[in-house]
């Protein structure tokens, strides 16, 4: 199991110390939620606060767009240092052809679905993504509570994947308490903000997750 702790949780005005503690922590992916008041009601940052950071940190950054057509700032952050980008199925006409140009630009690409969304969505474009991320609460905020139905759309969407290499990550309402349940049902990448960094230190709080992982 990968965890990709959440900066939205994170201390704003110290992301770069943030960073810092979470490498030196034992962890290999940063989850970094960027919101545009529009797809969600909230606002967080950019790709110009991406690109600060990046020289000061070696992580794996997992970049997940809660933007509307997001197509139109790809190069913008590959160029700020992203090594994965995450599109919402809900905010493109274009999926295809958006998770094509990622991986055109050389980074790894996912398709996020909202709660409602069903999963014959990302159907024909499995092939097209290295991770499926289903939202387990209505995205724009940390701190919601996990919605259960998401266990079967895991385990749905794990049989769909066969033996394609493609993570399923989670996404809200993530803790060390459903971490067991949430690997059992076929997720890799677990997300978790509040859950995360509400109890430091950070590697005591990694290894509480990843004792339920199996
Ligand atoms: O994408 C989002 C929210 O839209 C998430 O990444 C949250 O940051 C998760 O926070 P917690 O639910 O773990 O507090
Ligand atoms: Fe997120």
């Amino acid at each position: 199991m990968i965890l990709s702790p959440s900066l939205l949780s994170a201390d704003f005005g110290n992301l770069e110390q943030a960073l810092k503690d979470l490498e030196n922590s034992g962890l290999s992916w940063v989850h970094w939620d960027v919101m545009d008041g529009l797809f969600v009601p909230n606002i967080t940052f950019g790709q110009h606060v991406i690109k600060m950071l990046r020289p000061k940190s070696k992580l794996f950054f997992d970049v997940h767009l809660m933007i509307e057509k997001p197509e139109r700032y790809l190069e913008d952050f590959k160029k700020a240092g992203a090594d994965m980008l995450v599109i919402h199925a809900e905010a493109t006409n274009h999926i295809q052809r958006t998770l094509a140009e990622i991986r055109r630009l050389g980074m790894r690409a996912g398709l996020a679905l909202n709660p409602a969304t069903p999963l014959n969505v990302c159907e024909y474009v499995l092939d097209d993504t290295d991770m499926i991320l289903l939202m387990s609460v209505n995205p724009g905020f940390g701190g919601q509570s996990f919605i259960p139905a998401t266990y079967e759309k895991i385990h749905t969407l794990r049989k769909m994947l066969g033996s394609r290499k493609c993570h399923i990550q989670i996404d809200g309402g993530v803790t060390p308490e459903n971490t067991k349940e949430l690997c059992k049902a076929g997720a890799d990448v677990l997300v978790s903000g509040s859950a995360f960094f509400a109890y430091p230190p950070f590697d005591v709080r990694h290894r509480a997750f990843q004792k339920e992982a199996i």
